[in-house]
């Protein structure tokens, strides 16, 4: 019996035992080592490596251009730093959406280089056969359905989505096509809560919310949004729980008055 405190990893099998349990699920991004070894120590359930570093680590303007290459470094980086929460990444626009050859070739490559244990695609029946084909390799899939960035300019911005009927209907039947393609748990992002609670009901594997209301089995946002570190981002259903971006600039200032100042390094500083 080791000395050290146990660690209880937390598993795709085990986040969907908590749906019958009425346990909900935790979720943030992160995309680096420091900052995913912080979260992990905090006992965040699920660190997503979302393909919004293109936005928040890159400065892109939308999702699109971040390559897989890039998903995998940031992938690869969480993941080293990580000995308890499920780890999942997001592929990139044009890893997956052409053929299930394509599709394949980036979930393996993404698997093998990142060691991540799960992969989020967007799109509902467009991906499913494809969603089939990673599960049964043996890939744990998440799907994304509502506002899916990747899909911004067929959308034309980042409004709510599924607010008609129409579109509400597809994203039911979106959501029922991929629990059936095997599925683990799916993204509901930017959606009128009414349609995530009804979704969240009719399905047996959990939903995570983002702007979908308060009946998801679990929520997720960008960490630079719920820490105060993206002072520019601030859509309603961000809570911002930490003002870092105020912290942070106090800290650099005050830095850069004591360099200037003559009053970094002390003695005690110094060898
Ligand atoms: N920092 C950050 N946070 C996110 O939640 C996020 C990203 N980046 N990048 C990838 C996607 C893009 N997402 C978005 C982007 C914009 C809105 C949004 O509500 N934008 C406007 C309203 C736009 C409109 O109504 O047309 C806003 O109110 O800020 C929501 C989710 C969610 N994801
Ligand atoms: C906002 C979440 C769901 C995401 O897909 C991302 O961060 O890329
Ligand atoms: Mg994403």
């Amino acid at each position: 019996m080791s000395s050290h405190k146990e660690i209880k990893k937390i598993t795709v099998p085990l986040i969907q035992s908590w749906k019958a349990k009425g346990e909900k699920i935790a979720m943030l991004t992160a995309y680096d080592y420091t900052f995913a070894q912080i979260f992990d120590q905090a006992n965040l359930d699920v660190i997503l490596v979302g393909d919004s570093a293109a936005n928040v680590m890159a400065g892109y303007e939308t999702t699109l251009p971040i390559s897989l290459d890039e998903m995998i470094y940031h992938a690869a980086s969480v993941k080293r730093a990580v000995k308890r929460a499920l780890v999942v990444a997001d592929l990139p626009f044009g890893s997956y959406q052409g053929s299930k050859d394509a599709a394949f070739e980036s979930a393996v490559k993404m698997m093998k280089q990142s060691g991540v244990e799960a992969l989020k695609l967007e799109g509902g029946i467009e991906i499913a056969e494809k969603v089939k084909m990673l599960v049964a390799a043996g890939i744990p899939i998440m799907g994304h359905l509502g506002l899916t960035p990747q899909s911004v300019n067929q959308f034309g911005g980042y409004g709510l989505r599924a607010k008609e009927t129409a579109e509400a209907d597809k994203l039911k039947s979106d959501a029922l096509t991929l629990e059936k393609a095997g599925a683990f748990a799916i993204v509901l992002e930017k959606v009128p809560a009414s349609l995530a609670e009804e979704v969240s009901k009719s399905l047996s594997i959990p939903t995570i919310g983002i702007g979908a209301g308060n009946d998801c089995d679990g929520q997720v946002l960008v960490m630079q949004d719920m820490l105060g570190l993206n002072t520019a981002f601030l859509p309603k259903f961000v809570r911002k729980y930490s003002n870092l971006s105020e912290q942070v600039t106090t800290a650099v200032q005050s830095y850069s008055q004591d360099v200037k100042d003559g009053n970094f390094p002390n003695n005690e500083e110094s060898y």
